[in-house]
Parts: structure tokens; sequence; C-alpha cells
């Protein structure tokens, strides 16, 4: 049988029928895909399949460019929000739904006010509060023992692997509901990569994870369900074991075994 909404308990968020265009560019072809609360759903296919266009339609990244367009609804939980209705205000979605990208991208400020970014952006918080939450975020990405007697150092200073968890702290500091992580790891070395895989690890049992990986080892290692996406198409969703082992879909099978992609 295969799943577009895995077999279990409650969803974080869900796509009903979602399509997206760039333009003339249909990229998503009526994606229907449940995301588990507080697990980690990989998203894999083929290079253009459309991975990223989905993962950013969840915090309306696209919205930053004109002429793009979505079709269907994408659902968030418990409110039932349709997070691509334009009524919906992207600067709050991205507070509620954070994102790393696949290159590290801290500001050009001090540590601590890269976690403070989106606090400050949502004002009305006391200095000791604030100074509390940076800590709280840091601590959550594994990063605060390295960085808390230089907290006002330029955060750019930081290795590649330190970065990428500022950048996760920066994501958290705002008490997000779900992160998308886009292939996290692709510019860090075997050690930096491992420590941002347990931190995922880790972090699954506060928030809902949604990550694209291209690497099949880190999606079986990661994730708990894995959605396999083709041409724009979501052509299964299943436990990660089962879409390793025993995937419903011939297409998933040979794109598991290394067949193709
Ligand atoms: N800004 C854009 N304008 C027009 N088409 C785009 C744009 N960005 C992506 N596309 C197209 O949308 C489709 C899906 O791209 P997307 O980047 O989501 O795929 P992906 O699965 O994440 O690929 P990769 O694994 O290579 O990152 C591709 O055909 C791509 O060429």
């Amino acid at each position: 049988m295969s799943l577009s909404t895995p077999p279990n308990g409650a969803l974080k968020a869900e796509s009903k029928g979602l399509s997206f265009f760039y333009g003339n560019v249909q990229a998503l072809n009526a994606i229907s895909l449940g995301l588990p609360d507080r697990h980690a759903t990989a998203l894999i296919g083929p290079s253009g399949c459309g991975k990223t266009t989905y993962l950013r339609c969840l915090n309306r990244m696209h919205d930053l460019y004109p002429g793009n367009r979505y079709e269907g609804e994408l659902l968030l939980y418990p409110d039932g929000i349709n997070l691509v209705a334009a009524e919906i205000d992207p600067i709050e979605i991205r507070m509620r739904i954070g994102m790393v990208f696949q290159r590290p991208n801290p500001f050009p400020k001090s540590i601590y006010e890269n976690v403070a970014y989106g606090l400050r952006i949502r004002g009305g918080m006391k200095r000791t509060d604030l100074d509390h939450a940076v800590e709280r975020a840091l601590r959550d990405a594994a990063l605060w023992p390295e960085v808390q007697d230089r907290l006002h150092d330029q955060a750019l200073n930081l290795s590649g692997g330190q970065q990428q968890r500022l950048c996760i702290a920066r994501a958290l500091a705002t008490r997000p509901e779900i992160l998308l992580f886009d292939e996290p790891t692709s510019a860090l070395d075997p050690t930096a990569t491992a420590r941002i895989e347990e931190l995922v690890t880790d972090l699954k049992q506060k928030v809902t994870i949604v990550i694209v990986t291209h690497n099949m080892q880190q999606a079986a290692r990661v994730s708990d369900y894995t959605a396999f996406m083709y041409e724009g198409r979501l052509i299964e969703c299943d436990r990660t074991d089962r879409i390793f082992t025993n995937p419903s879909n011939k297409l998933t099978e040979e794109y598991v075994t290394g067949r193709f992609g």
C-alpha cells in the first residue's frame, strides 16, 4: 500500500493537493502528505523533483519572489490554518516554522545578536528574558559550551559546523513548531555532519522536523518517515525502515537502491 499520510498519531502539518508554480513552471503537482508531530520526515528524490520547493512552501519562502503561485492547501495543526492562504502573514509563519539552509548563513553580527534576531523582531522582551532565551536556544543547538564565554564575538569566526549549529539556534530561538532543514550538512565535514545528525535526532522530541537530503544513509539515520518524490509528485511516504527495505513502489525501490538519481 502506498501511503501519503503515515499511519500514526497526530499530524503537525498536512498538504492536501498542494501544487506550486514558478510563473509558468509547475514544480509541485497535487502533493498530499502528512507530517507527523514531533517526528522527522525526510524528503528524498532525484535532483529537480521538487523537494526544496515543497520545503519552502511550508514557511512561505516563495513569497519573496514575484510570480510564484500556490494551489491547494497546506494545513498547520492543531489550529488548522492554511499556510499558503493569501491572508496568512509570512513573517509570523517564519517564526513558527524555522528554516536551516544548505550553507551556514549567519548574519555578520555577534553570536548573541544572531540568536536574538527573531526575538528582537517579535519585540516586547526584557533584556534578561532575551539573555535567557538566547542561552536556551544555544543549549538546544548544542553550542552553548563552546560559545558561552564569547557571545559578543563575530559569528563569522566560528567553524562551519559551529556556524550551522548557530543557524539552528537562531531558528530555535522563536520556539518554532516545525524546523525545516534543506540539506543541512552538505557543506560540512563528517564530524560536523555527525553532530548535526545527533542534534536533529534530539530535537525531534520537541519540534517537528522536515529534512531534505540527498544522502540515503542520513535519511535512514535521522528520520522516522521518508517521502519519495519524483517529477513534482509524491510517489510514496512511509516509515523510513519500510521505504529503505520494502517500498511499495517500484520507482522508490530503484531510487533507494541507487539505480537512478
Ligand atoms: N526559481 C525557479 N524558477 C523556475 N523554476 C524553478 C525555480 N526553482 C526551481 N525550479 C524548478 O522546479 C523544479 C523543482 O526544483 P527543486 O529545487 O524544488 O528540486 P529539488 O528536488 O530540491 O532538487 P535538488 O535536489 O537538485 O536540490 C525543477 O524543475 C527546477 O528546475
